[in-house]
């Protein structure tokens, strides 16, 4: 089993990690409330400071009318073997003080640094720890005195403030109450029994302390309360003298007074039968031995706290992210996971097994066929137009056999219509795809936390999109072009055959209808393979777009990215993964605790179970 030193050593470390990382209490139950600790409660002028001083045996305590102690001083009592008697402030760690006048002014200027000279108060506590031969390993909390009224310069809401700053501490169940009463005052109208009263019915974690034992008005005797008669508690009474105000005056020594106060005990008629339970020294003996015990006592809850708040701060941290690498090798990675979370999305997307992607069909199987038909195929060969396109095409000189040239120019012109809905099914599958980034983009969760990285994915997508779509444009107007480029000379040998077997022009002697029907025959052949080249483009259009760019998009969207992110410098890397800024000091803020609950895990792990 550990020593009584260890474990309560090991308390104090805790509560300065706590202390450090900003944990003194708060919302939810915290480290720093599940560990037990000693506060000091009592009305002004009680015997607060004097008691304190008495248990180490130095005087170091601030003095001075009004309310002095503004802040909570969590005292953190070391015995030495070596003799070597100093003292050390957790906010000036480095720095030895062997001067106890240095302490007391040090204590004073550490209030006013958070306080202000406001003369208000703070629950942001200062941690002296005193190493000194003449102490026993304790660590108590001295907590302003209670006090009915606000002097000069301080505000009015002070007395409520000190109550309730008070109440905070002795209210948590692991608190042991020290209540301080002056023997000479009614026992009922003591500050800090009422309270204790209050706060602990049952009086199972207060401990009684009357002071002034020396003042009481002569044939007065305080055995009443002392023996537990006057107010019940758990635990025994233990009666003080301090030095009194003269003694102060004359600066007696506070080993000296502890050998009087010891002596006082002993000789008293009224109370040496208890003369052995008496005393500060006694006080301090049995404070650290009942400390160590509630400590032990509490380490399987105290363990248990840590756990599950270890567990829940994982999960918190593993909600919001871990925290981002600062290597540049580490950071790459990062960024490069990140894209190939997205790209995963996005190509869910497109694949089906998100939804999106069929509406790239819908523009192969809806759009670019009601575009087609639309197409003004029956204005532009129509009789008039073509007998005006052929004529013009012959120039001066009519053709003979067949128009050559006026076929040419009509299948041309006519193809060229094709080049409108070509291009149309080109943009309507990037805004498609486009659309499928933006998504994919909003349903990556990972990327959330890093706005500048998302943008910087979304514009190299959004470019590489619009790369893709151009090169998809020119794909398909090339398509169109080869139509013209060259005509399928099958169907024209065919035509050839067929006007020999219909024409009959001696049925006919009317030149007009001859040429009305030469005509038309004209504009229907030329209807018929543009029908076909129609058909042709409907089926190759959506070949050449899902080649140019939706399979591009699933092959190679951010390829460009990435050659771009692995020529940054280490800052550039830096700023991509730049996070939202409360997200970033929340992180660091549940990073720290997380930090300081697996300390104190691994500290309780190395001396609860020696
Ligand atoms: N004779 C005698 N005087 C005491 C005793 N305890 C405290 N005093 C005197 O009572 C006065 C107040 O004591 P402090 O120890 O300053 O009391 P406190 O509760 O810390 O007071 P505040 O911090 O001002 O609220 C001082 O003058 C002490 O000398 C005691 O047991 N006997």
């Amino acid at each position: 089993m550990a020593t009584m030193e260890s474990l309560i050593g090991l308390v104090n470390r805790i509560q300065r990690a706590c202390t450090v990382l900003g944990d003194h209490g708060g919302e939810g139950m915290s480290l720093w409330e599940a560990l037990p600790s000693v506060a000091v409660v009592g009305g002004q002028s009680s015997g607060k400071s004097s008691v304190l001083e008495s248990v180490v045996g130095r005087d170091f305590l601030p003095r001075g009318s009004g309310i002095v102690t503004r802040r909570p001083l969590v005292l953190q009592l070391h015995k030495t073997e070596s003799g070597q008697e100093y003292a050390e402030f957790l906010h000036s760690s480095k720095k030895r003080f062997t001067d106890f006048a240095a302490v007391r002014q040090e204590i004073a200027d550490e209030t006013d640094r958070i306080t202000g000279k406001s003369k208000a108060i703070s629950n942001v506590p200062i941690h002296l720890s005193i190493y000194s031969p003449n102490v026993v390993n304790l660590t108590l909390i001295d907590l302003p005195g209670l006090t009915k009224v606000a002097v000069e310069g301080q505000p009015d809401s002070i007395v409520q403030d000190i109550e309730m700053m008070v109440r905070s501490y002795v209210e948590k169940p692991n608190s042991i109450i020290l209540a301080i009463s002056p023997a000479n005052q009614d026992i009922a109208t003591s500050d800090a029994i009422k309270l204790a009263r209050e706060v602990d019915p049952s009086g199972e974690r207060t401990f009684g302390v009357l002071t002034k034992l020396d003042l009481m008005d002569k044939g007065t005797s305080a055995l009443d309360v002392l023996e537990g008669r006057a107010y019940r508690l758990q635990h025994p009474w233990v009666g003080i003298v301090n030095r009194s105000q003269a003694d102060i005056n004359k600066n007696v020594d506070m080993i000296y007074a502890r050998r009087k106060e010891h002596e006082y005990f002993e000789s008293s008629p009224e109370y040496g039968h208890l003369a052995h339970k008496m005393g500060s020294e006694y006080l301090a003996k049995l404070l650290s031995q009942h400390l160590e015990l509630v400590i032990r006592q509490r380490i399987p809850s105290i363990l248990a706290l840590i756990n599950k708040t270890i567990d829940e701060l994982n999960a918190e941290l593993d909600r919001i992210g871990r925290p981002i690498a600062v290597d540049s090798g580490a950071q790459l990675y990062t960024i490069l996971e990140l894209c190939r979370a997205f790209d995963r999305v996005f190509k869910q997307h497109i694949d089906g097994g998100r939804p999106g992607g069929d509406r790239i069909y819908k523009v192969f199987d809806h759009q670019l066929p009601a575009a087609l038909k639309k197409l003004p195929f029956d204005r532009h060969l129509s009789l008039k137009n073509v007998q005006k396109v052929v004529s013009e095409a012959d120039g001066y000189q009519p053709h003979l056999i067949a128009p050559e040239q006026g076929y040419r120019r009509l299948i041309d012109g006519s193809i060229n219509y094709f080049k409108g809905p070509a291009e149309a099914s080109v943009d309507a599958v990037h805004l498609v795809l486009k659309e499928l980034v933006r998504k994919s983009m909003a349903e990556t969760e990972e990327l959330k936390r890093f706005p500048t990285l998302q943008a910087d994915i979304a514009a190299a997508a959004n470019d590489s999109l619009e790369r893709f779509r151009e090169a998809s444009r020119k794909t398909v107007l090339r398509l169109v072009d080869m139509e013209s480029s060259y005509l399928t000379v099958e169907f024209f040998r065919k035509l050839h055959l067929e006007p020999e077997k219909n024409q009959n022009p001696n049925s006919n002697s009317n030149v007009d209808r001859y040429t009305d029907n030469h005509f038309k025959k004209i504009g229907s052949n030329v209807t018929a393979y543009i029908g076909m080249v129609c058909e042709t483009l409907r089926n190759s259009i959506p070949k050449a777009v899902v080649h140019c760019q939706v399979r591009e998009a699933r092959r190679a969207l951010l390829n460009n990215f990435y050659t771009q992110v692995g020529r940054r410098e280490k800052e550039k890397l830096g700023q991509m993964l730049d996070e939202d800024p409360a997200l970033m000091e929340k992180r660091n803020s549940i990073a720290k605790r997380l930090e300081l609950y697996k300390s104190a895990r691994d500290e309780i792990d190395s001396v609860a179970w020696k």
